[in-house]
């Protein structure tokens, strides 16, 4: 069986890894626009309209646009954009979610993509509400810390600027208005009532994504301890062949003494850690979450929705 693909946004850095991802597949054929075409309402519409599934890697507005070109009722948009991760007839492309998320993306013809700081941030923190250690209405914050892709071609362009200006040498804390534009989603998909404070950091390298989240264990339901919140993890992802729970205190990053913000880069993996004092004292741990923010942060994540839903194997053209 053979279906065709139509990526809209083919020239930019998450379309550009979706055919990269897609080139080796046999069971695949890519629907190309032609270049002078490609913002062309009619020429995108008539490729939307032809596809199997289409893949938008658009801007929001324009993701919005291409939703209302497409009549084809079998045509599977999947949308890596910010637009529909919290509409309504959409479902989120998070197989991991929660046990039924890959049956509601096999059904669906629309699948929203999570955003890369968002698919770290609810991964980690998903099953502690799920196993009812950590409550809804609990204060919750983290921080990101991402590389400059995740910025897409502009902010591509600006930090290979030569020579670079010197304030782009150095980590930037953005999002300060603490109104991010995925703070919806990590609400909707945490099941968390109020949104976290959260300060994404976008730093001088390529690549590489990693939420941390600090969280007293008082915070927690009484009695939880670093163990249990590690058992919460490595039983909601139990069989998932894209999470790594790592062991609890993770002995190869304590030994080292530096967290690797790049080491799930050219995957489309989630390592998730669970961090604690040695003896405990002071009721603390700290979650985090590593990804390749252009993997399993945007076009890894959209090959594989698009994998559960056309029912073949999952990691097909994965690494
Ligand atoms: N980069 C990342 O890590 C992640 C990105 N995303 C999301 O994926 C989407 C794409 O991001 P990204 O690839 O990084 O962005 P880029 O800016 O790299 O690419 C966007 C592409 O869309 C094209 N485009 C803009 N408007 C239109 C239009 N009206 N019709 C057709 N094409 C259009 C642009 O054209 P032109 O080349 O002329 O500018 C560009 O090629 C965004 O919504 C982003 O937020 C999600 C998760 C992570
Ligand atoms: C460094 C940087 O700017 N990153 C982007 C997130 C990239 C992403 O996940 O984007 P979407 O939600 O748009 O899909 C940001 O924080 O806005």
């Amino acid at each position: 069986m053979t279906y065709t693909v139509f990526v809209d946004g083919q020239e930019g850095t998450t379309g550009l890894r979706i055919h990269e991802y897609l080139a080796a597949r046999g069971d695949i054929e890519v629907l190309k626009i032609d270049p002078d075409k490609r913002k062309d309402p009619a020429e995108r519409s008539r490729l939307l309209n032809a596809a199997d599934v289409a893949f938008l890697c658009l801007p929001d507005a324009a993701s919005r646009e291409a939703a209302f070109m497409v009549n084809n009722p079998n045509t599977c948009l999947i949308d890596a954009s910010t637009a529909h991760r919290t509409a309504p007839g959409w479902v989120f492309g998070l197989p991991e979610l929660a046990r039924g998320q890959r049956g509601a993306i096999q059904a669906s013809k629309r699948i929203a993509n999570p955003g890369c700081h968002a698919s770290a941030f609810i991964l980690a923190v998903r099953p502690l509400v799920d196993a009812g250690l950590l409550p809804h209405d609990a204060a919750v914050s983290a921080t990101s810390i991402t590389g400059y892709s995740g910025g897409g071609k502009s902010m591509i362009a600006e930090y290979q600027q030569q020579p670079l200006p010197a304030h782009l040498g150095a980590p930037r804390p953005y999002g300060l208005g603490l109104k991010h534009k995925h703070l919806p989603e990590m609400m909707a998909h945490t099941g968390l009532t109020s949104p976290p404070v959260f300060m994404p950091i976008v730093s001088n390298f390529y690549k590489g994504l990693a939420v941390s989240v600090p969280l007293q264990l008082r915070q927690l339901k009484p009695g939880t301890t670093p163990e249990a919140v590690h058992a919460a993890l490595a039983a909601h992802y139990e069989g998932e062949r894209f999470i790594r729970v790592m062991p609890l205190r993770d002995a190869a990053t304590l030994e080292s003494g530096f967290f690797d913000v790049q080491a799930c880069n050219d995957t489309n993996r989630v390592d998730l850690f669970v961090f604690a004092s040695p003896d405990d004292k002071d009721g603390q741990v700290l979650l985090m979450s590593r990804l390749d923010n252009l993997g399993k942060g945007a076009s890894g994540a959209a090959v594989q929705a698009m994998n559960v839903h056309l029912g073949v194997d999952e990691a097909l053209g994965l690494a």
